[in-house]
């Protein structure tokens, strides 16, 4: 193992002699580490990455970056499709802080250290007869991260993961750490339950379980059109849980749905647990058909309807209805995840549940590009070209009803919840792959995407804050209005030097700052915005003081500054 002056070689003196002061507290830091998100969209050099291990660790990290006035970003694991864990300063992972502190079977309360990973807090619970009530796709995030970008399942039971939180720690910019719930400092757990890592580290967590549950689930592919006409009093209420992949240009949709079993029936034999059937063509084969079509079709993008029909009616058939069914019985921590195959981007937002149908048919009329007297045709009135246009699939359609279990009322709801608070949310996630870690055709997924957010804007949507959405802060301050106002609140409270402000949350969260912008290493003077030449100005993300390369391996490379936290 090198030595804690060999990890820090690459800092410079007056950082190194901050953090090499020994106090009997280990500081498990080390330099030139390269983070890379989960896609491999971005990239990013922070100057240390620092793994602690337990609470007195994670608050002298705090205490040192406050000395070498240094910001901090926290990343899970870099699940999140954006640049939101990109980092030029210091990079805290909580990796090695993941441990079940408590677990109280009786009431189903779970006391978790922040780091934990949910496919390890999936297996904990399941040695104690209890489970998550609901996840997403996939169970690779960290409770902290998931919860702090607003992560969903899909049912019309259930809000957001956070709604399973009832209290929670978090070291602020002070290096203390404070608890909160919904009766102790409430708008600090408001303000912490989805913080996107800007107010500080949430290093615990008490989480609600519930008793460990199978699911009985079901799986058929219909036409669109059937589905619409079910919306709104069948489709999302004929089981607890629902979802859909919606295939635009064969105007197609996977459903599958899922029932829980109960423990009598598991235990009289009644119903056994059994995995879905298989084909030859699920697994590797149609793995790699369709990440090979992919990568064609960043030549010849055409094709992409092509490709649609074929990989999918491959995967589930090429008929609709009853005969394409497929079904099975599983534990439910493995029945809810499924296989999000390559490198992608997403964008995703959450509208009212009823405009889904209306959301689909005008954007599947704008992406085939429908004429009237077309079957199907709608007037999307979505005001960018299609020409040349061809898009990945699918669109994935999810729920959620944050309305039963938090409110305002309650101190539970946070304040940056995109969902509806008058019901049921519908989630529409736009999905455009990249094959081999290149992009898809030249402009087509900023033109897609471009029209997609027009549309969840007119539809009253707001974005999924860990994805690939484009919004300035001054929308974003217009959907969000008081509540946006309480988070800045809040966070200029616990925060007020921007110790957790990196380049994404200032983008983003905080009224446009002229600081950054100009600084080209923490030694520079501050420079109003309006001075700087235009020439200097970073060809994207200006407001942040960042600028984005192509990096060498695809995606880009996230080029940061050593902003000083806070003013000598
Ligand atoms: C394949 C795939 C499938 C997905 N499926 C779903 C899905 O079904 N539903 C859904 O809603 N989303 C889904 N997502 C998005 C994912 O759930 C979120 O991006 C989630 O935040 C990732 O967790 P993470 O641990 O990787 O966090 P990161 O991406 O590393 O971080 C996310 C945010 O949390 C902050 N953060 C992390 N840890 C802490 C901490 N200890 N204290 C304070 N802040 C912290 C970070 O600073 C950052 O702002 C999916 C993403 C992928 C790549
Ligand atoms: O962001 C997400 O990626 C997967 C789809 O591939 C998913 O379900 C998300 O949410």
């Amino acid at each position: 193992m090198a030595s804690k002056d060999q990890r820090l070689r690459f800092l410079p003196a007056s950082v190194r002699a901050v953090v090499k002061v020994d106090d009997g507290i280990a500081f498990r830091a080390r330099t030139q580490y390269v983070h890379k998100t989960w896609a491999r969209t971005y990239t990013s050099l922070p100057e240390l990455f620092i793994q602690p291990q337990s609470q007195a660790e994670i608050e002298k990290v705090v205490n040192l970056a406050r000395k070498c006035k240094r910001r901090i970003t926290t990343v899970g694991c870099g699940h999140s499709p954006s640049d939101m864990t990109c980092t030029s300063s210091w990079l805290v992972n909580l990796d090695n802080f993941n441990r079940v502190v408590s677990v109280d079977k009786e009431t189903g309360l779970c006391v978790l250290e922040a780091g934990i990973r949910l496919y390890q807090l999936c297996e904990e619970l399941d040695r104690h007869g209890l489970a998550m009530p609901s996840l997403g796709s996939i169970n690779e995030q960290s409770i902290a991260g998931a919860i702090s970008t607003g992560t969903h399942s899909s049912s019309l039971d259930h809000g957001l993961v956070s709604e399973s939180i009832v209290a929670l720690k978090i070291t602020l910019a002070d290096g203390k750490t404070h608890a909160c719930s919904p009766t102790d400092q409430p708008e600090l757990f408001r303000a912490a339950l989805l913080s996107l890592g800007g107010l500080g580290i949430i290093t615990e967590v008490t989480f609600q379980a519930v008793p460990a549950f199978s699911l009985a689930w079901d799986q058929t592919i219909d036409s669109d059109s059937r589905i619409f006409k079910q919306w709104d009093n069948v489709l999302w209420r004929q089981a607890k849980f629902v979802r859909v992949w919606w295939f635009p240009y064969m105007r197609r949709a996977v459903v599958w749905k899922a029932n829980v079993v109960t423990s009598a029936d598991l235990e009289s034999g009644k119903v056994k647990h059994r995995e879905p059937p298989t084909s030859y063509y699920d697994g590797w084969l149609g793995y790699v058909v369709y990440h090979n079509l992919l990568a064609l079709s960043r030549w010849v993008p055409r094709i992409l309807p092509w490709v649609e029909w074929f990989v999918f009616g491959m995967q589930y058939g090429f008929g609709n209805g009853e005969k394409t069914k497929i079904s099975a019985v599983q534990p439910s921590q493995k029945a809810f995840l499924m296989n999000c195959l390559y490198s992608q981007f997403v964008n995703e937002w959450a509208i009212p549940l009823h405009k889904g149908p209306e959301a689909l048919m005008r954007l599947g009329a704008w992406l085939q590009n429908l004429k009237p007297g077309d079957p199907g045709y709608v007037d999307h009135g979505i005001p960018f070209s299609v020409d040349g246009l061809w898009v990945h699939s699918p669109v994935e359609v999810r729920v959620s009803d944050t309305t039963l279990k938090t409110s305002d009322s309650q101190g539970n709801r946070p304040y940056l919840d995109p969902t509806r608070e008058d019901g049921p949310t519908l989630y529409l996630n736009a999905i455009m792959y990249r094959p081999y870690h290149r992009d898809p055709t030249y402009g087509s997924t900023e033109r897609y995407y471009q029209g997609f957010e027009w549309l969840m804007r007119e539809l009253g949507g707001r974005p999924h804050w860990a994805k690939n959405f484009t919004a300035s802060t001054d929308e974003l301050q217009a959907l969000y209005g008081e509540d946006m106002r309480q988070w800045r609140a809040v966070h200029d409270a616990v925060d007020p030097d921007g110790m957790f402000v990196g380049p994404w949350q200032r983008r983003y969260l905080l009224p446009r700052c002229v600081e950054d912008v100009g600084k080209a290493d923490s030694n520079a003077t501050r420079k109003a915005e309006g001075s700087i030449p235009a020439q200097k100005r970073p060809l994207r993300f200006e407001e942040s003081g960042f600028k984005c390369e192509p990096a060498s391996d695809g995606g880009i490379y996230v080029v940061g500054r050593q902003n000083v936290a806070v003013e000598n």
